[in-house]
This record gives structure tokens, sequence and C-alpha cells, in this order.
């Protein structure tokens, strides 16, 4: 049985679309990432999921149970944590307080081992609390009765990157313990950590569902080459090559002199034995044998290949430059590769930059 199914879930506040047509499945056990930028829907997906609010249309089931049936509910929400965005508490009573009201409601099987994770001041008043303490507080709230489906919105907000950490090692340990968990996040580098699919929702609809290491592998390589010689651009261009940039050239010792058959050539080598080099980075998304040919044709002198960053997936969805979501999805969908999708992003970016672009990176 599924953990959280919904069937073309629409939610309108008024004449104000929340989210429309949401179907996805989260099966029981998996770390579900739910992106989307500010707007998108994803407040209104988790509070019409855990029966906050009525959906106007369509369907949705958490842990087997109807959300829409009262009964159903009270049943589904012992096995269900709750982490809002912004956790509404009572500001005049201490932390202790709510933690012995919440026991009181659900249970408490673990707020102590929590505890030691997170340590919100329990014997001070909630109004009085950091923002930090009231997401720790909330965080112990959320799992001291050890429910099997734990659905947090934006959990790491608020907390500090040390505290940031320990809580996505947290998640680790819970989905290690067969959890499911439910999160909504802009953070992009905490979604690569720790979930193993993302659903991207972008103005109240879904316009991408899939697993991490998909998006990843759709999203290619970048590929750092620092070469001997001073070969021009086009020595690397072609049709799985996108982004590409001479990052720089330097002057390197004993390099091998044997690398004058392409490119714009200027070599020093002969003289004080040093060698021009020069360095190139593309993305890439072709297969591997192909490069390989290709930098076996340069006298290598330097060479990372790694993921592409997330982010750059994440800003086709999430649509920058105005990007129609529809042909977004196709690209994604039809093809199955990243590159066409690279393509459209032209060469405007730059690398390594992306994480600081859009804020993502934790
Ligand atoms: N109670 C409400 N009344 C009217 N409109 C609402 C209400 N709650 C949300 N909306 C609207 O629904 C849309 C989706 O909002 P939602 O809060 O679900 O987005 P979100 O993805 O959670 O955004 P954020 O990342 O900023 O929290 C927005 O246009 C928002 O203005």
């Amino acid at each position: 049985m599924p953990a959280i199914e919904t069937g073309k879930l629409t939610k309108y506040y008024g004449d104000t679309l929340g989210v429309e047509d949401l179907s996805l499945t989260v099966e029981s056990g998996e770390v579900f990432g739910f992106l989307g930028p500010n707007g998108a829907g994803k407040t209104t997906t988790i509070r019409t999921l855990l029966g906050l609010q009525a959906p106007t249309s369509g369907t949705a089931r958490v842990l087997g149970h109807d959300v829409t049936d009262e009964r159903e509910l009270i049943e589904a929400r012992k096995r269900i944590g709750y982490l809002p965005s912004d956790p509404g508490f009572d500001d005049s009573v201490t932390g202790r307080r709510l933690l012995d009201y919440y026991a009181s409601l659900r249970g408490d099987t673990r707020s102590e081992e929590l505890l030691e994770r997170f340590t919100p001041p329990l014997d001070r008043k909630v109004g009085e609390y950091s923002r930090g303490n009231r997401q720790m507080l909330a965080i112990v709230l959320a799992f001291m009765h050890d429910p099997d489906l734990v659905v947090m919105d934006e959990p790491t907000s608020g907390l500090d990157p040390l505290k940031q950490e320990q809580f996505l090692a947290f998640l680790e340990s819970e989905r290690e313990r067969g959890k499911t968990l439910f999160f909504s996040s802009h953070i992009l580098g905490e979604v690569q950590k720790v979930c193993d699919r993302v659903g991207i929702v972008r103005d109240g609809r879904l316009v991408e569902l899939e697993d991490v290491r998909t998006l990843l592998d759709r999203s290619g390589k970048v590929v750092r080459v620092r070469v001997a010689g001073t070969p021009t651009l086009g020595a690397f261009d072609g049709p799985d090559v996108h982004d590409l940039q001479v990052s720089g050239t330097a002057e390197s010792d004993g390099g091998s002199e044997d690398t004058g058959d392409y490119g714009d050539h200027d070599d020093h080598g002969d003289q004080d034995g040093a060698t021009d080099t020069t360095a190139f980075s593309f993305t890439y998304t072709g297969g591997f044998g192909p490069l390989l040919r290709r930098l076996l044709e340069f006298d290598v002198q330097d060479l990372t290949v790694e993921d592409a960053p997330l982010e750059d997936v994440f800003m086709r969805f999430y649509g920058a430059s105005g990007d129609a979501p529809a042909e977004i999805s196709g690209d994604a969908s039809t093809t199955g590769t990243p590159a066409d999708a690279t393509a459209t992003t032209g060469g405007d970016r730059t690398r390594g930059g992306g994480a600081a672009d859009t804020g993502g990176d934790a």
C-alpha cells in the first residue's frame, strides 16, 4: 500500500489556484522531496494531504485512509507526523508544556532521544524562542510518537548549517528505520542528499516526477580538463557539449611538447621547460566512449568529471527565463537526455556558479 496516493487532486481558494490535477504516489519507505518556487502549491498540497483543508476535487489517500473522511483521518493521524512551515504554537506556554500536551494527544515514545539531537530550551516560553529553536521543537513534536509517515513543510528553514546537517543525517537514519518521509524544500542540496525521488510543482501543477539519480543523469556531467598547448574552443565542441568555455591558460613545468597538431598552438616548451596549458569546462551529455576518445587526442594534464549540479535542472523547471511548463515537460519526458534542455540554457551561465545563482545549496 502506498504511503501517499493522490488522484487529480485540485484545490482552489475561490478563484485562486492552489494546486491542480496533482497525481502522485509515494511508496512506503520512500523519501520524497517536493520542490517548487514560491507560490507553486507545495503548502497547499501538504495541508490538503493532511486533511487540514478540503480538496476542491480529486482524491487523496494517506496510509490507505481517505483524507476527506473525518473518521479515517483520525485513524491516519495517529501514524502521521507533521512539521508545518511556520509552527503556530501558543507562545505563552513553555516548550515542555507543549511537549506534554502533544504526548497526551498522540503518545511519546522517543522525545528523550530526539531532545539529545535537537535542543530547544524546554523551560522557556515558546514566544521567546529563536526561529531555530521553534523549528527544533517542531521537529521533536513531529517525530516523538514515532509515526510511520512524516510530512514536512520546508523542515530545515530556520536551522543553522550544523543543525541542518544533523537533521538531514537524522532523516537518513529514519529512512533506514523504514519510515516514509515527504518534505517540501527549496534547497536542492538537501534534496539531492536524502531523497529517493522528487516531484517538482510549478504554478500549481506537477511538472516533473523523477528519481534523483535519473535527474542527475539527465543533467549530464561537468567536465573540466586542462590540456597542454592552446587549442581553440572548437577542439571540444560537438553536439553533446554544452556551455563550453575556456576557463584559463597557464604555464606548467615539463609538459609534453608533442602536442602540436591541433588548434592554435603557442608552445614555449622548447625554450624554458614550461608548456602552455589551456583549461576547458563544459557540460557533457553523450556517452563516455566518445568523450574518452576525444580526450585522448590531447595531452591531458588534469581532468575532473562530476555530476552536473541539480541546480541546472531545477532552473529549467523553475523557469527563471519564463519557459513554458509544457515545453519543459516535453523535454523531460520525450528525450530522456539533458542535451536539448541544456541547449536551451545556452552558454550564459557559468558552471560552478549554479549553487550561488539559485541560492539552493545548503
Ligand atoms: N489560504 C489561502 N487563501 C488564498 N490563496 C492561497 C491560500 N493559501 C495559498 N494560496 C495561494 O495558492 C497558491 C499556492 O500557494 P502555496 O502556499 O501552496 O505555495 P508554496 O509552494 O507552498 O509557496 P512557498 O514556497 O512560498 O511557501 C499561491 O498562489 C497562494 O497565493
